[in-house]
């Protein structure tokens, strides 16, 4: 898939455009950081760009097939059910051997340092490991568009530190990572950047186009 979005620009109700303006391709192997201050439109915009909320102005388009996950600030997983099956769920509901789904998910674990805690019910990871968790997960959903949206925001900065370096390691060949966020460390670990303040619109501007 292949996600373009060309001079988007979105406000609710009658409320200040919260961007305007925006023209982004977004390609498979990159991780997109989106930035800008809290209010800005970055979660909006993850929503614009799996289509879940329509552009009030402006055009979003997903060139060729392919799901969308998201994943949450908040790490959600059942409290008694491993690491382990937590990454090997989506292999399973795919229809792979349970032996493949197992080796497959070991190896995700593995990229995401979490290869030690596989056999750990997820009431007992720490917050960074499950963040890491939910980021194992989404990739093994084998998304065509993964969103995230503010993996660090709950974190202290240890474990954001973690959670930055595992998404330097997230980017897949075949999905597009979108990930809003305020955390300097997560922008650097992007390997693209889409400053939303650069689509900002002063009040005066706000009339209409
Ligand atoms: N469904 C909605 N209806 C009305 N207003 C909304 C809706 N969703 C978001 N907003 C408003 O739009 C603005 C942008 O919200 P959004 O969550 O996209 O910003 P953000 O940059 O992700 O913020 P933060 O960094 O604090 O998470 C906020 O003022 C928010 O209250």
């Amino acid at each position: 898939m292949r996600v373009s979005a060309y001079r988007l620009g979105h406000r609710f109700g009658d409320g200040h455009w919260l961007f305007r303006g925006l023209t982004a391709d977004f390609l498979p192997g990159h991780v997109y950081a989106l930035t800008g201050p809290s209010g800005s439109g970055k979660s909006t915009l993850l929503s614009l760009l799996a289509g879940w909320e329509a552009p009030l102005e402006g055009s979003v388009k997903r060139i060729g097939d392919g799901r969308v996950a998201w994943v949450f600030q908040n790490p959600h997983g059942v409290p008694n059910r491993t690491a382990l099956d937590h990454v090997a769920l989506p292999g399973l509901a795919r229809g792979e051997e349970p032996a493949r789904a197992d080796a497959d998910a070991r190896l995700l674990l593995e990229r995401f340092g979490l290869a030690r805690v596989a056999g750990r019910p997820f009431s007992a990871l720490s917050g960074g490991e499950a963040q890491r968790l939910m980021l194992a997960r989404g990739i093994a959903c084998e998304p065509a568009l993964l969103l995230v949206d503010e993996p660090t925001a709950q974190l202290d900065l240890a474990t954001a530190r973690e959670v930055n370096d595992s998404l330097a390691r997230i980017s897949a060949e075949d999905t597009i990572v979108v990930v809003a966020t305020h955390d300097e460390r997560t922008r650097d670990a992007c390997t693209d950047i889409v400053d939303l303040r650069k689509y900002q619109v002063a009040p005066s501007r706000d009339a209409g186009p």
